[in-house]
């Protein structure tokens, strides 16, 4: 391992490629590519002395067991940071700058709103690529004050030398505050007009989805059952491959960005063709000990609910029974429902499959209720919020699509033969689906849920110290699902572990509840491979791991037993009626 120190003085970042050069150019006129020039801040009666400090970036990659950081400029961090990031940020200005009509009449703002906002971004972008300390947030609300502390308590707060993650969603955290600073844009998504569009451009495959998902709806036998589980968990796989933060903004297809119009966009084809590209499979696995478990929480939960829901008659006879029984978080060892938790990543299709997903496991009477974590506040470009979340479910219910292919006589046709039916796709079954989507809402079957946790700059392993309550919850859960990658980073501690490390280990200790993390691989974070694998696949590609083209779903059954909590409930605190809770 190396003994890299990342604890380095801040300084620009001296190598851009020639596409952000601009940005960068705007601050920064170093010529040399390795060694920083900079200003003193002050001499005295003196002439201003370019002096020469050494660079806290270094040439190489991430060393094995290092934190994702800027520093390694041979890491997809710092490509990240000095490229992708900078675009991102570039595109909500040109974005406000050529929209401001429409945005001006949507949010009430004016025009020295609007500026303000774009001037905030400019800053925000400008400080991200001369790599200066953090601002503080200015807002003040509990939750500003909280990042700050997290800055302060920052060893390290700069751009590229604190850990990537941490950098990253502080930019979209101050990216938000450039919205909260002026009330009219206090609800404005920067993002949302290229999150609709690219709900827009998968319709096609929601479509075939939603043909096969209704087979799979009704009640089968066992062996169906885990099998259709299985192919759903890897529907969810490929449609992580649907970021657009990934591509900075620009529209992806599922099939890599080319559009046919001669066939059918087939998901389930697509698992068949990356079967190869899928370098850890635990679905069967997966499929196998949640619908266990699952069944075992229900036994238990009915056993439970004998108990606590039907409290004796009156001591004195009378008709009047207690009030019904609460059972209070805090103590509660027992779920109230069987629940599946997904803590979402992008909208548009991958969304929609992670809700396929949740049908699937409602209608064969898996689980009884879906959690989907979703995120509070604009992220990531296409990370769910809440309003992505019901914008989903709605364009469902009112999707019109058709398309007729026609299909290519069979080589060993006989004369005479009638050719293939043309396959239709139609969109009646996704209006269907959508429709039932917004019934499970609306009784709470689906619950959407938006902690702030998800939204913070903290890793997995930490949120029991900082959201325990949160911890608590997901603890409830009969499974867990992470999707995509920024989740798969945050499960693995931003850490660069050895790829043949194995899930649960990686996890250092993260397990509320048994885990299922499914991700297409687009940062250099990986465990889980067999020995040799990372090898073979970077001599092929030296850049496989920032591409999302390959996939890997880890199970991690084992879990922290549900045990009375050490910490008193915060929903009901003082004012607990719950049957279990001794106050
Ligand atoms: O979480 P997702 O949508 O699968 O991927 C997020 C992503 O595109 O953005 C992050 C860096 O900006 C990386 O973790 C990854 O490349």
């Amino acid at each position: 391992m190396s003994k890299t120190s990342v604890k380095s003085p801040p300084s620009p970042p001296s190598k851009v490629s020639s596409k952000s050069a601009s940005i960068v150019s705007q601050t920064k006129n170093d010529s040399d590519e390795d060694e920083f020039k900079t200003k003193p801040d002050f001499i005295y009666g003196g002439p201003f002395i370019p002096v020469e400090k050494p660079s806290p970036l270094l040439g190489t990659s991430t060393p094995i067991n290092m934190p994702l950081q800027g520093t390694f400029k041979k890491s997809f961090a710092y490509y990240s940071l000095i490229e992708r990031l900078p675009v991102i940020l570039t595109k909500v200005i040109d974005y406000c700058s050529r929209e401001a009509a429409s945005i001006k009449s949507s949010c009430g703002a004016s025009d020295q709103d609007l500026r303000a906002f774009i001037h905030y971004v400019s800053k925000l972008k400008n400080d991200l690529v001369t790599n200066k300390k953090y601002d503080l947030l200015q807002v003040d609300t509990p939750e500003a004050k909280k990042w700050n502390e997290w800055i302060q308590a920052a060893p390290n707060q700069y751009y590229f030398t604190n850990t990537w993650v941490f950098s990253e969603c502080y930019v979209y955290r101050r990216l938000r505050e450039g919205c909260e600073l002026n009330k009219t844009l206090a609800n404005f998504d920067p993002f949302q007009e290229q999150k609709s569009q690219a709900f827009l451009g998968t319709v096609e495959p929601m479509c075939v989805v939603a043909d096969k998902l209704v087979t799979m709806l009704p009640e089968s036998e066992k062996d169906k059952r885990k099998a259709d589980f299985i192919t759903l968990i890897k529907i969810c796989l490929w449609a992580n491959k649907c970021d657009l933060s990934l591509s900075v903004g620009n529209q992806v297809t599922l099939n890599g960005n080319e559009t046919v119009n001669s066939a059918i966009m087939d998901p389930f084809q697509m698992i068949t063709d990356l079967k190869d590209k899928l370098l850890v499979d635990d679905t069967a696995k997966a499929a196998d000990q949640i619908m266990t478990k699952a069944e075992n929480m229900a036994k238990a939960i009915e056993g439970a609910s004998v108990s606590i829901e039907a409290p004796p008659p009156a001591a004195d006879g009378s008709e009047e029974q207690e009030s019904p029984k609460v059972p209070c978080p805090a103590k509660m060892t027992i779920p109230q429902y069987v629940m599946f938790d997904i803590v979402c990543d992008n909208a548009g299709y991958e969304l929609y499959a992670d809700l396929c997903l949740a049908h699937f496991l409602i209608s064969q009477k898996i689980v009884q209720k879906v959690r989907f974590h979703v995120k509070k506040i604009p992220w990531f470009v296409s990370d769910v919020t809440p309003k992505d979340f019901r914008y989903v479910i709605e364009q469902c219910r009112k999707a019109n699509f058709s398309k007729t292919v026609p299909q290519a006589p069979k080589p060993d046709a006989v004369e005479g033969e009638s050719p293939p039916q043309p396959v239709v796709v139609t969109a009646d079954n996704l209006r269907r689906i959508g429709d039932q989507w917004a019934q499970f809402l609306e009784d709470g079957t689906f619950i959407v849920m938006c902690d702030d946790f998800w939204t913070s700059p903290h890793i997995f392993k930490d949120m029991k110290k900082y959201d325990y309550n949160l911890y608590r919850k997901l603890q409830f859960a009969v499974a867990v699902m992470f999707k995509g990658d920024l989740n798969y980073r945050k499960l693995l501690g931003e850490r660069n572990c050895s790829s043949v490390l194995g899930f649960e280990a990686a996890l250092q200790g993260f397990i509320p509840a048994p885990i299922l993390a499914v991700r297409t691989v687009k940062a250099e974070i990986i465990c889980g491979l067999p020995k040799g694998k990372w090898d073979q696949i970077t001599k092929i590609d030296p850049d496989w791991m920032r591409t999302g083209d390959y996939g890997v779903i880890h199970f991690c059954a084992k879990a922290e037993p549900l045990k009375a909590a050490e910490r008193p409930c915060p929903d009901y605190g003082d004012q607990c009626k719950g049957v279990v809770c001794p106050t």
